[in-house]
């Protein structure tokens, strides 16, 4: 299978805290990857990382086989990575759809050059993302709502909205932080079977504290303690692992 990500001995220190130590994983193309841990363990850093928002002390990160070194937040969806945040970080002003269309910005070819040279073209490149935008949001079942804005919606309906505009941009791989946050069980389970649909199109890497939800939905899992990856593995060894359940898991009753 193809390795998308290869993260390798990537540490992460801010001033004297060290939030990633020599962390190595890999992310194939088609899987769902679930990494969770302690609160500070260093998950959050691990996607910040990723997305060019941190830069590692040392270590490297590879895309495709190509080292990433100066990517920025803003690069991502060109390169085919899309991220939704733990917080929802959607623009209460903004519709739905524009929310989205957010997501799909970067695709645009539609910027102040493309329309100097061409409105007509530009006019048609709009009507597209719109439609692909549309269509997202009837994949995830909410294309209702699309003239609404974010903050007259419930918590469950907003987290799509927040989906859709990761997914618009029809990523090789997404980032999810904290998926189930806040959800209801039924929303939950929902969730999780989008997700294992989603693994078809795209690789899916998922932080999440919900850690029944994560062993039924994830095909691998790491595990990261004070910063250091203390096992990877299927759901099952990792569940069995004992430097896990003394770290995390606890001790089975
Ligand atoms: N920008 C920052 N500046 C200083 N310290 C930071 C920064 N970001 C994270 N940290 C620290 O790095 C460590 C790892 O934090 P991180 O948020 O990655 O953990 P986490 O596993 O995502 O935790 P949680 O489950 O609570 O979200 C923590 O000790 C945190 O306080």
């Amino acid at each position: 299978m193809t390795e998308l990500l290869t993260i390798e001995k990537v540490t992460v220190r801010f001033d004297g805290l060290v939030a990633l130590r020599d962390v190595s994983l890999a992310v194939e193309d088609g899987t769902v990857l679930g990494v969770i841990g302690p609160n500070g363990a260093g998950k959050t850093t691990l996607f910040n990382v990723v997305s060019g928002f941190v830069r590692p002390a040392h270590g490297t990160i590879r895309w495709r086989g190509e080292e990433l070194r100066d990517h920025r937040p803003d690069s991502l969806a060109r390169l085919g990575i899309s991220r939704t945040l733990q917080g929802l970080g959607l623009f209460p002003g903004m519709s739905v759809l524009d929310n989205v269309l957010v997501g799909a910005g970067p695709l645009a070819r539609c910027g102040p050059l493309a329309t100097l040279l061409g409105l007509r073209r530009a006019a048609r490149d709009e009507a597209a993302l719109r439609d692909r935008a549309m269509t997202t949001l009837a994949d995830l079942g909410i294309a209702g709502v699309h003239a609404a804005l974010p903050g007259s919606l419930p918590y469950g309906i907003r987290k799509r909205v927040a989906l859709a505009r990761a997914l618009v941009a029809e990523p090789r791989m997404l980032l999810l932080d904290e998926p189930a946050s806040g959800l209801a069980a039924d929303e939950i389970a929902e969730l999780g079977e989008r997700i294992t649909a989603l693994a078809g199109k795209c690789a899916v890497v998922v932080v999440e504290h919900n850690i029944d939800w994560v062993m039924r939905v994830c095909s691998r899992i790491v595990v990261l303690d004070f910063g250091e990856v203390i096992a990877t593995g299927e759901p099952s060894d990792v569940q069995n692992d004992q430097r896990v359940i003394d770290a995390y898991l606890g001790v089975p009753a």
